[in-house]
């Protein structure tokens, strides 16, 4: 559970906290409803219903804001906080208060709405709308955020009577002072007693699907079944923002300069802890890029790939090679392979369904050499037919569950159902198929998710290989470590170990990473090469 330094309602240290005016005056008063059940002081304010703030603090506001469009609309979180930050223009203290207390309450809603069920006289379906976000983000300044519980209270009561109106927040003020009685181990301890999948649901705040997807996924990766509890934990750990300069096109200097830190997995990459990213020198002109560095790693073991085996010459260079990045939206991995390209004298094809992601992709490739990248707007599954043996080289990072990548979507575990899988893993399904058959003799093909399901990882591996004998599934692990940092003794800051199991016979492996062994997101990556069919496509890459 994060915590926050925080004190007071505002951010601003809490004066009648620290003078302790409002408690001695409660307890003068002998206001026994203000002491919690261990019988010592609460911090609730003297103060009636009636006479307290009326206005929603901003910070809180925004949060509250974000969560409502979240339920409402289906909206994404990371796409509207940042707008709804500068709309209030929350300084930077207060953007930090409103992006932990939305990502946090959206995170953990789970919990809390188990705890919740316990203090609301009917089922939470039954709440409007509104009201259950008020409660949950009340829950979350209550149970894991140091807010004092009077702060806490007041300022969400505040919020309902400022956003919703009079009438519901009597109903919250009753509900959050019956949360408030407990600590979030107690109330774990009553909601979601003993280990089965359900009490792990509930403590973890994930939906049990993905407890038991999750486990399954860290066993047929080859990880012990018993690191669940770590992975459920590192997925409700904020990520550090990982920065990447484009080669050839950015600087990460003035970057380290203003307080990142060398990235210790993946070339010319930082994390960066000091907050906006979008202020750091590069990231406004986009050859510095925020990207997770399991992303740059795929992306770049793809470019490292030889191709045909046993050829000295196609493994020296990737000099009129050309590229495809089948599903490119919103461009993250294509700007990495595109800048690739441009340095090593290839093209890249970068194709995206959705139009708008599309005109993503553009920004996103905008700062690379305009004769080394084009974008095509249209399905991936007709890409077969319409460039057959077309590409040297092929990234699929397939539409997938995102269950990789729930740390930096907070609000996606929820969204997600087990009824999403089968209509997810047979577009993986058709894409692979229409990859294999736009990929030259020889070529490579990477075949990348941001899921460790094993739907969507091992058996779409297993599938490909049973219908295409010609497919080489290549040592995915090695030329993931290859591509890393290496120590000053030469070894690679990737250990094989933790990138999956090791096959009894032959060398083919998959890479699996992982939040909780690498800090990077859970990417899932195969490397195949499809079998050349004649001398030809070993001696003139660039030929077709
Ligand atoms: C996992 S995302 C790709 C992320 C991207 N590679 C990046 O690094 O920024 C998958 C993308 O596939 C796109 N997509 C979905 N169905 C597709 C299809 N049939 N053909 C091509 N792209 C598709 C989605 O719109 C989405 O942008």
């Amino acid at each position: 559970m994060s915590q926050s330094p925080r004190q007071g309602q505002s951010g601003r240290p809490d004066r009648r906290n620290r003078s302790g005016g409002d408690q001695q005056r409660r307890n003068a008063q002998g206001r026994t409803r203000n002491r919690g059940t261990s019988g010592g002081p609460r911090q609730f304010s003297a103060n009636a219903p009636s006479q307290r703030r009326r206005t929603a603090d901003p910070s809180r506001l925004v949060a509250f804001e974000v969560m409502r469009a979240v339920a409402r609309d289906d909206a994404y979180a990371n796409l509207v906080l940042p707008h709804r930050i500068r709309q209030h223009r929350l300084d930077h203290r207060d953007a930090g208060f409103a992006t932990e207390l939305t990502y946090g309450a959206l995170r953990l809603q789970g919990t809390y709405d188990a705890i919740l069920t316990e203090c609301v006289d009917r089922p939470l379906k039954d709440l409007d709308v509104d009201v259950l976000v008020a409660l949950r983000l009340g829950g979350h300044q209550l149970l894991s955020m140091r807010v004092p519980a009077h702060a806490a209270l007041d300022s969400t009561v505040a919020l309902v009577r400022s956003e919703i109106g009079a009438g519901p927040s009597g109903l919250v003020n009753a509900v959050l002072r019956k949360v408030s009685a407990k600590d979030l181990d107690t109330w774990l301890a009553e909601v979601a007693p003993g280990d089965t999948d359900d009490a792990v649901a509930v403590r973890s705040a994930h939906p049990r699907w993905i407890v038991r997807a999750l486990r399954q996924a860290l066993v047929s990766h080859g990880r012990p079944a018993d690191e669940l509890a770590d992975l459920l934990a590192a997925n409700n750990t904020a990520p550090i923002v990982n920065l990447v300069s484009l080669p050839g096109l950015g600087d990460l200097e003035p970057v380290l300069e203003q307080g990142a830190q060398p990235g210790p997995l993946a070339p010319d990459s930082a994390l960066y802890r000091g907050g906006d990213a979008a202020r750091l020198p590069g990231v406004k002109e986009g050859t510095v890029r925020v990207q997770d560095v399991g992303s740059q790693l795929t992306a770049r073991a793809l470019v490292a790939t030889p191709r045909a085996a046993g050829s000295p010459e196609t493994e020296a260079t990737r000099e009129g090679e050309v590229w495809l990045d089948l599903c490119a939206g919103p461009g993250g991995k294509a700007a990495l392979l595109a800048a690739l390209a441009a340095e090593q004298g290839a093209t890249l094809v970068a194709n995206e369904v959705a139009p708008h992601r599309a005109r993503l992709v553009e920004n996103a490739l905008a700062p690379v050499p305009h004769d080394s990248w084009t974008v095509r707007t249209g399905e991936g599954q007709s890409i077969g037919a319409d460039y057959p043996d077309g590409f040297d080289r092929i990234l699929l990072d397939a539409p997938c569950t995102g269950l990789g990548a729930l740390r930096r979507r907070p609000e996606s575990r929820w969204r997600r159902q087990p009824s999403d899988l089968p209509t997810l893993t047979s577009l993986q399904r058709e894409l692979l198929e229409a990859a294999v058959g736009a990929l030259r003799p020889g070529g490579v093909l990477a075949y990348v998710t941001c899921s460790p399901h094993q739907a969507e990882t091992m058996l779409q591996v297993h599938d490909v290989r049973r219908r295409h004998p010609d497919l080489e599934l290549l040592d995915s692990q090695a030329t993931l470590a290859g591509v890393a940092v290496t120590t000053e003794d030469g070894e690679s800051t990737l250990a094989l170990e933790l990138l999956g199991a090791r096959p009894e016979t032959g060398t083919g492996t998959t890479a699996q990473l992982w939040p909780h062994l690498h800090a990077t997101d859970a990417m899932f990556l195969a490397l195949f090469r499809k079998a050349p069919t004649s001398a030809d496509d070993l001696e003139d890459p660039s030929d077709g």
